[in-house]
């Protein structure tokens, strides 16, 4: 069942079933069909339905933000921000895509070749609730400037973002069969991925989503581009300004409730700075104490996505504290209807712990203490994810060199991540495989064909 629960008061709005097997098939059959006209369409034309689509991404942001709100509890000021990058990743695509797909010539020994860029067919895409469309933009913009066609799986609380979304691509111009919601359960992705009219799958989501798709992917040899959890480290060497380094820090690890793949969930403070950064970070993220209505746009605090992600954190910081953890704040489901939880803070979390290891998808931070720079670095790396990673400080040499030495996908400099359409996104070790955004967003899915002349 696809089903709308309001986090914010726990009522159920909407219930709609899961396709059937001949349905999922019948929708596998389309998004097959609609390539062979898709793909020999000239670049520039399929560039053009992906530019509308940006316009109309940018017109629809308040019904787009109201309907995330409803579905899983996003602020709405940063439901329209969310469609703001939206927006940006479908003009980049389809500004830049002909040029990034043109064909390349190759000086080669004894000769000359060319690569030519072509799609692969129809792809699976499967999309978490965290970020409703901004996750479905970096994988579908890029493809369909290329010339793939999507089947999309949203995830099972977000069915009325998955419609709105595909209205919108028909709207701009995309053919019906081009693009295809299926409201397929995760039950029936296995039969997708073996059909042999699906090419390769790209899924956002949690590493045990992850891990069965990667399975099925690879028992069928598709391509997949995996964006899995994250827990990523931020390193606060020195600061010029310590209030306005804890502001920016906790705002970044308090974005979207806590429930970004790269929100920053630990914090590596050198011991100089440690009790400073520790006081400060207590008394702001406390400051987030006003659980409120998250259509409102003063409210601070809005609810999980769902109790189920509630429970979830809650039982996280609850075991943490039971194995020797310090809570400086926080720590507890907030008792009113909905999906809220008090935003915490630990410190004192130490390798045997479990929170050591794991995501934290909420609005919860670890602090640790660093006695030297090197130290910073190995407890940095000591994780199984490499996502994202920052790196504050005054000294850009500094900095520079620490970045260097982080294990993750991406570093940030004096800023705690945040997508940007022309910058690549994604992670290595258990954080997942391949990249969206950028230039390399659009090779994911790419036949590069070398021809030699
Ligand atoms: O869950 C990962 C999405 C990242 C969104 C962002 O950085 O803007």
């Amino acid at each position: 069942m696809y089903t709308v629960t309001n986090p914010a008061t726990g009522e159920l709005v909407e219930e709609i079933p899961n396709a059937t097997d001949a349905e999922v098939r019948a929708a596998v059959g389309r998004v097959h069909a609609g390539f062979a006209d898709w793909r020999r369409r000239p670049a520039t034309e399929r560039a053009k339905i992906v530019l509308r689509a940006a316009e109309l991404f940018a017109e629809r942001a308040d019904e787009l933000a109201a309907i995330m709100t409803l579905e899983m509890g996003k602020r709405i000021n940063e439901g329209r921000g969310e469609i703001g990058i939206v927006v940006d990743i479908f003009r980049y695509y389809g500004e830049h895509g002909p040029d990034l797909i043109a064909d390349q010539p190759l000086a080669i020994r004894g000769g000359e070749a060319v690569i030519q860029k072509t799609p692969l067919g129809a792809l699976l895409g499967v999309m978490p609730w965290n970020f409703p469309c901004y996750q479905v933009a970096r994988f579908v913009a890029p493809n369909l400037v290329l010339g793939n066609t999507i089947l999309l799986k949203h995830a099972s609380i977000c069915p009325r973002s998955a419609l709105a979304i595909e209205r919108l691509l028909h709207d701009a111009g995309v053919p019906e069969d081009v693009y295809v919601n299926t409201f397929a359960s995760s039950r029936q992705v296995p039969a997708i991925l073996a059909d042999p009219r699906i090419q390769g799958v790209s899924l956002t989501g949690s590493e045990q989503a992850g891990i069965a798709v990667a399975a099925d992917a690879g028992r069928n040899l598709k391509k997949a581009v995996l964006e899995l959890g994250g827990s990523d480290p931020l390193i606060v060497l020195d600061t010029a300004d310590m209030d306005e380094t804890v502001s920016r820090t906790a705002t970044a690890r308090m974005r979207n409730c806590g429930q970004s793949c790269n929100a920053p969930k630990r914090m590596i403070v050198m011991a100089d700075l440690y009790d400073e950064f520790v006081d400060k970070l207590t008394k702001r993220v406390g400051d987030y104490y006003q659980p409120g209505d998250p259509s409102d746009p003063a409210t601070k605090l809005p609810p999980l996505a769902s109790t189920a992600a509630r429970d979830e954190v809650a039982g996280q910081v609850a075991k943490a504290i039971e194995q020797g953890a310090t809570l400086r704040t926080g720590g507890h489901p907030i008792d009113r209807p909905g999906a809220y939880l008090e935003a915490t803070v630990l410190t004192d979390v130490t390798p045997d712990m479990d929170a050591y290891h794991e995501e934290i998808f909420g609005p919860v931070v670890l602090v640790f203490r660093a006695e030297t720079e090197e130290q910073a670095i190995a407890i940095a790396n000591d994780s199984p994810f490499g996502l994202g990673a920052s790196v504050w400080g005054t000294d850009p040499d500094r900095m520079r060199r620490v970045a260097e030495r982080i294990e993750s996908g991406m570093v940030y400099l004096n800023s705690a991540g945040g997508s940007q359409a022309d910058l690549p996104f994604g992670g290595i070790k258990r954080s997942g495989m391949g990249r969206e955004l950028g230039p390399a967003g659009i090779e994911e899915f790419m036949n590069q064909k070398s021809i030699r002349l």
